[in-house]
C-alpha cells in the first residue's frame, strides 16, 4: 500500500488567555465558566496565598488554553487533535516542529516524534506547554494515519486486550457517580498544610460522609494536586485510612521524587500512591516508578502523545506497576485497552455539579464517546483514528502561519 506523505500541518488555539472568548471548555477543560466544582477552594501548591485559594482559574490554571492540530495528507485525508497549549503551542508547532512534520509520510509517525522531542530539548525541560504541543502533534498523526488506512487506532497499536473499558469517575460528587455506573469516585482535596490538622479534619469530615452515602466497597480516592509536603500528606493518609480510601493522589509536584519514596514507607499499608499527569519524561516516569508509585497516571495529551504512553505503560508494567491515564477521553481510550496493565481508566467530569456525563473535551470534539453505566465498549471505539471529528463551530484561531 503506497501511503501518503503529510503536505500541512496548522495549529489553532481556543480559550487561554491570549483569547477573546473564555470558559470554553474543550482540550484545556480547566477553563470552565463560573460555578464548576473544578473549580471551587481545591488544594493547590498556591493554596498558601489567601488570594488563590478559593480559585485555581485566579492563579492561571486556565491560561494555556486549547491548542488544535491538523495534519493534512496528500490524497486530501486530515486528522487532528486537541490539548493544553494554547498560543504558545500554536507558535511552537508553525515556527519549529512543522519542519519534522511536512513531507514525511503518514505512518512516519515514530521518527517525527523522535525528532519534535530532540530538537526541542533546549528549551522544553522535559515537560510542560512544549511536551503537551509535542503530544498534540503526535495524537493527530495517530488520528491521520488511522484515517488513511481506515483503522481505529487502538487497532494500530496491536488490538484490544478486552471489550470494554470501565471508569472511575473525578469530581465533587462520588455518590452520584456510584448511581452514574462508575467504579469509583475521585474527590479533590481542598484544604493543605497551610490550614493544618484542621484542613486533614476537613477533607476527612468530607470523606467520612461520602463513605456513609456511597457504602464500603465503592472506591473513593483523594487527589491532591501537588498541594501537600510528605507531613500533611503522612497524617492525611492515616486518617483516611478507617475510611477506605484507596489511593492518595499527586501530593507533590512531579520533581519531588524523595518525596514520594518518602511518603510511600509511610502510607497505610494497603493504601496506593499515585501520580504522573504533570510529568513529561520517561525518564521522569522511570524515577517515579523506581520510587513506588503504585499507579502511574500519564496524560497522553501532556506526556508526549500515544508513542510515548505505550513506552511509559512499559515501564510501568516491567515492574508490575499500573498506568491508569490521567483522563485524556479518546486519546486514552485508544491507548489503555490495548494495556494488559490497565485494568480501568479515569473518566473526568465536566458537567458543572458533577451531576451527568458530558464529553471531557466538550465542545470541541464531535461524537466524543463517553461512559454508559461506566462503561465504553471496543465497539464504540471502532472508528478510522480516533474516531472524533473537530467542531469547526468553535471559536477557533490561527495565530500563526508558517
Ligand atoms: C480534580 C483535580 O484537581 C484536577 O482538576 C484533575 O484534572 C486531575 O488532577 C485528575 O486527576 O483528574
Ligand atoms: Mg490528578
Amino acid at each position: 500500500m503506497k501511503l501518503p506523505t503529510i503536505t500541512h500541518i496548522r495549529a489553532y488555539s481556543m480559550g487561554g488567555a491570549a483569547a477573546k472568548v473564555h470558559g470554553q471548555g474543550g482540550g484545556d477543560y480547566h477553563d470552565q465558566g463560573k460555578d464548576h466544582w473544578i473549580d471551587d477552594h481545591i488544594a493547590t501548591p498556591m493554596s498558601k496565598y489567601d488570594e488563590y485559594k478559593q480559585s485555581r482559574q485566579s492563579f492561571g490554571i486556565n491560561v494555556l488554553g486549547t491548542l488544535v492540530v491538523e495534519v493534512e495528507a496528500s490524497d486530501g485525508t486530515t486528522g487532528f487533535a486537541i490539548s493544553t497549549a494554547g498560543t504558545v503551542g500554536c507558535f511552537i508547532v508553525e515556527h519549529h516542529l512543522s519542519r519534522f512534520v511536512e513531507g514525511k509520510r503518514v505512518d512516519q509517525i515514530k521518527l517525527i516524534h523522535d525528532q519534535m522531542l530532540n530538537a526541542t530539548q533546549y528549551y522544553s525541560g522535559g515537560g510542560g506547554v512544549v511536551i503537551n504541543t509535542i503530544s498534540c502533534v503526535d495524537l493527530a498523526l495517530w488520528d491521520l494515519y488511522g484515517k488513511v488506512v481506515g483503522l481505529p487506532v487502538y487497532k494500530l497499536l496491536g488490538g484490544a486486550v478486552r471489550d470494554e473499558i470501565h471508569f472511575y469517575a473525578t469530581g465533587a460528587r462520588p455518590d452520584l457517580a456510584q448511581k452514574m455506573g462508575f467504579i469509583g469516585g475521585k474527590m479533590p482535596t481542598h484544604w493543605g498544610p497551610a490550614d493544618g490538622d484542621e484542613g486533614i479534619a476537613k477533607d476527612i469530615a468530607t470523606l467520612k460522609e461520602m463513605r456513609e452515602r456511597v457504602g464500603d466497597n465503592f472506591w473513593l480516592m483523594f487527589d491532591c494536586w501537588m498541594s501537600q509536603d510528605v507531613n500533611y500528606a503522612t497524617k492525611l493518609a492515616h486518617a483516611a485510612a478507617p475510611y477506605k480510601l484507596k489511593w492518595l493522589e499527586e501530593c507533590f509536584p512531579p520533581q519531588q521524587i524523595e518525596s514520594y519514596r518518602e511518603l510511600k514507607k509511610n502510607m497505610p499499608k494497603g493504601m496506593l500512591m499515585t501520580t504522573g499527569e504533570h510529568t513529561g519524561t520517561l525518564e521522569g516516569f522511570k524515577e517515579l516508578s523506581e520510587a513506588g508509585v503504585d499507579i502511574l497516571q500519564p496524560d497522553v495529551g501532556w506526556c508526549g502523545g500515544v508513542t510515548s504512553l505505550c513506552e511509559i505503560a512499559a515501564v510501568a508494567k516491567s515492574r508490575g506497576q499500573l498506568v491508569v491515564p490521567h483522563g485524556s477521553s479518546v486519546y486514552s481510550h485508544h491507548a489503555v485497552i490495548t494495556f494488559t496493565n490497565t485494568p480501568f481508566s479515569e473518566m473526568l467530569m465536566t458537567s458543572p455539579h458533577a451531576d451527568y456525563v458530558r464529553p471531557q473535551f466538550d465542545p470541541v470534539l464531535i461524537d466524543e464517546p463517553v461512559p454508559h453505566d461506566g462503561v465504553i465498549t471496543a465497539e464504540e471505539l471502532d472508528k478510522p483514528g480516533f474516531g472524533v471529528e473537530l467542531n469547526r463551530d468553535c471559536p477557533l484561531e490561527r495565530p500563526f502561519e508558517h
